[in-house]
């Protein structure tokens, strides 16, 4: 279980204090399914058939969107994406993709996140938001969706999913989480079968699911993917088998947009809404009329049609959307100012990887060196590419249906010259990639700052020849030899990073006057303004790794499907894998390093936790004893260098070897951000959930806490554990 943590968490708290509470236990439910009941009795057949079926593509104001029901004052209703804000707003804020918020490790900034997004859909009129995306997990790391999701973990996938939930939720907007299930690639996303054993699929990738369902979201996409076999949003194993009954969740589920394939089989098997509607071209409609047909002819019973309508209601009560909800208009200017949780969010998500010689943070340097065309904004324009389907310019969001349109966009070079003129520092600029011209940009510089990316998304656009999934792990646009380029002109080069997801660094690590490297990921609008917080130390550094990076692309052990995909990994994806297979990675699975030092002491460890299968009735997210706290481990967190700073502390569990199938060597299970003044203390506390100590027991279709001895490792990475102990089941 994560801890709360002191970091931004005031102004999280403050800023929340005016929105609805979030529905929340098991109960929050029932006051709904009784209103659902009520309407359900006054609904026509046709009505019925509306409420579970799109317009069709383009028909209505929004991506997503079915017909008004007057009889029950049920609006028309808008489904939008997506996971960082309303995709086509114009009056509304870009915020910080999910793998900065995820690299963040901040609880409360992240749930802030989610509740201004929240407020942004509801003063938008949008009742249903197309995200978050804990799905792709991220097994491959150059998975072109990977940052629409929080990391490759299902522990840090599944408290920020759960947040973020819990923040759109408390605005009174449905949350949908998405895409359902082991979706975790572009290339032949729409034929290939994920065909995933069942021990990897509830450990790993239903994991985040099962998170968002005990956070009461009202509804899940199925993907476009098959499982094992069988489309997903016709898929009885994952849609009834294990989200309905497994982890009892209440809400609808809804396919990604033409990822239905039959009329009866969807609704046989458990699709509860159809997106929407139609297919690009308007011409094929699987449900509607057809629906109609196949309830007439006994094909779907009147139950499950009913069963699919008491679901949607049931959401759109539970969200107290029945009452005064505003009118759609995607247009509205709502963006208040969410742009200080943007910032927070982007600047808090930065990884410093290395710093050598105290190069950062920049003390008023005589004049700087700017290179490469991602430190200006894009020539073209802030929103020029449609989706944002390019990378040209500063980058700050990857592509695709899961993107929004910039309101403005503040790029290194506009942030870094307004502080250069405040210092008295003088700036040459480069804004394009060529080498050429390196050395004479670079001459006279104390520094100079090299701007490097690398982008991917969603599959339906290709950029530059990449079709959404990068075909290797480089940077874009010559990045490594516009980086030596500048190592032979300068003796301090600090490389600014700006990418999707994990980039081999080997090329520029050998470049000697390569002296610090800032990962800033993903930074939205605010790009310029929170690398600046960093590079001049206004804050120290938090952020860590939430994937590794490997020293090579084949380190990561796996390979982008070509057919279907057979999941022969398992259960050892990013850091398990590294760890099984005794690599070294370059930077290892939650690395960061800070301005400041700290120091870890005085781990303390109770546990009640004994062996057995987990029991009792199933509440939202699965078997209630599962999220009750079977151990507590305590650690003290002392800021002991020079300047105030935030630590991430994390805690990875081992489980007991004997009379377990095999598990990874170490498990995240918690994490705690601090945020401490120089000499200050604090404690980090992890509650360990009986699900956090437990397996997927196969034979038995339950979670086991094996007996034996727990091994605990405290620290500040995947593989920077200084506090060690241990508890017995
Ligand atoms: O937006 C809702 C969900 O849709 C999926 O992405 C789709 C995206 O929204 C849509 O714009 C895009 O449409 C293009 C279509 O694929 C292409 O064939 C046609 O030529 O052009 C269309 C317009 O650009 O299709 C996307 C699916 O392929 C997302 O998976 C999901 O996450 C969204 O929430």
């Amino acid at each position: 279980m994560y801890a709360r943590l002191s970091a931004s968490a005031l102004l999280g708290l403050l800023s929340l204090a005016n929105a609805q509470s979030a529905p929340s236990g098991p109960e929050a439910w029932d006051d709904a399914y009784d209103k659902a009941n009520a309407a359900l009795a006054k609904l026509s057949q046709q009505d019925k058939v509306n409420i579970v079926t799109g317009v069709g593509w383009e028909k209505g104001p929004c991506v997503g969107n079915t017909p008004r029901i007057s009889s029950i004052n049920y609006p028309q209703l808008c489904l939008q994406d997506g996971p960082l804000g309303i995709r086509f707003g114009t009056g509304t804020n870009a915020f910080t993709p999910a793998i900065q918020a995820g690299s963040t490790w901040d609880v409360e900034l992240i749930r802030q996140r989610g509740a201004y997004l929240g407020a942004e859909a509801k003063g938008c009129g949008v009742h249903v938001i197309l995200g978050p995306a804990p799905g792709p997990l991220g097994k491959h790391p150059n998975g072109g969706r990977n940052w629409e999701g929080f990391g490759a973990d299902p522990y840090l996938q599944g408290v920020a999913a759960s947040v973020t939930i819990e923040g759109l939720q408390s605005a009174g907007v449905q949350s949908t989480v998405k895409h359902f299930i082991a979706n975790e690639q572009e290339q032949n996303r729409e034929t290939m079968s994920s065909n995933v054993d069942d021990r990897s699929m509830h450990e790993l990738y239903l994991w985040p699911f099962a998170e968002a369902v005990h956070s009461n979201v009202a509804a899940v996409m199925c993907s476009y993917n098959k499982v094992n076999g069988s489309w997903a949003c016709e898929n009885d194993k994952i849609l009834n088998g294990y989200l309905k009954n497994e982890l009892g969740f209440k809400g609808y589920v809804m396919s990604d947009w033409n990822a239905q394939h039959t009329t009866n089989g969807a609704a046989n098997n458990g699709m509860d809404m159809t997106m929407p509607g139609s297919d690009y071209n308007g011409r094929t409609v699987l449900w509607g009329p057809q629906l109609t047909s196949a309830v007439n002819n006994n094909q779907v019973s009147k139950n499950r049609l009913d069963d699919m309508v008491r679901r949607i209601l049931a959401s759109w009560y539970l969200l107290g959307q029945d009452k005064g909800y505003p009118n759609i208009n995607i247009k509205a200017n709502v963006q208040s100012n969410h742009k200080e949780n943007i910032r927070a969010v982007a600047r808090d998500g930065i990884v410093l990887l290395k710093n050598d010689n105290g190069i950062l943070p920049l003390q008023k340097p005589k004049k700087i060196a700017l290179v490469g065309s991602a430190a200006v904004v894009n020539p073209k324009g802030i929103n020029s590419c449609v989706d944002r389907g390019c990378n040209t310019g500063a980058l700050g969001m990857g592509w695709g249906s899961g993107t929004t349109e910039y309101p403005y966009f503040v790029a290194p070079y506009d942030a870094i010259r307004a502080r250069a003129q405040s210092d008295g520092t003088q700036i040459s600029l480069q804004d394009s990639d060529s080498t050429n011209n390196v050395q004479s940009t670079v001459q006279g510089a104390d520094v100079a700052i090299v701007f490097i990316t690398a982008d991917s998304g969603e599959g339906y656009i290709k950029v530059e020849g990449v079709n959404g999934d990068r075909p290797n792990l480089d940077p874009w646009h010559n990045g490594n030899d516009l980086v030596k380029a500048a190592a032979q002109a300068s003796k301090n080069v600090i490389v600014v990073v700006h990418s999707v997801g994990p980039i081999v660094l080997e090329t520029i690590l050998a470049q000697p006057n390569v002296k610090a490297i800032v990962w800033a990921g993903l930074p939205s609008q605010e790009n310029g303004n929170a690398l600046v917080d960093v590079l001049y130390g206004l804050v120290s550094p938090s952020g860590k790794l939430p994937y590794t990076i490997g020293k090579s692309m084949s380190d990561y052990g796996i390979q982008l499907a070509s057919g279907n995909d057979d999941f022969k990994e398992g259960l050892f994806i990013d850091y398990r894998h590294f760890d099984k297979a005794g690599i070294a990675p370059r930077y290892e699975f939650g690395f960061g390093l800070s301005y400041t030092n700290f120091t870890y002491s005085d781990i303390t460890i109770t546990s009640t936790a004994k062996a057995g299968a987990a029991s009792g009735a199933t509440v939202p997210g699965g078997r209630a004893d599962l999220f009750e706290t079977v151990a507590t481990v305590t650690a003290t967190i002392t800021n002991s260098g020079g300047v105030e700073g935030a630590e991430v502390a994390q805690l990875y569990l081992t489980l007991p070897t004997s009379g377990v199938p095999e598990t990874p060597t170490r498990q995240l299970r918690g994490f705690a951000k601090l945020k401490l003044a120089p000499g200050a203390k604090g404690t980090a506390t992890f509650n360990l959930r009986r699900k956090d100590v437990s397996y997927w027991d196969t034979r038995t279709q339950n979670w086991v806490i094996p007996a034996g001895v727990f091994g605990v490792g405290v620290g500040a990475s995947s593989r920077d554990l200084r506090l060690n102990g241990s508890f017995t089941a």
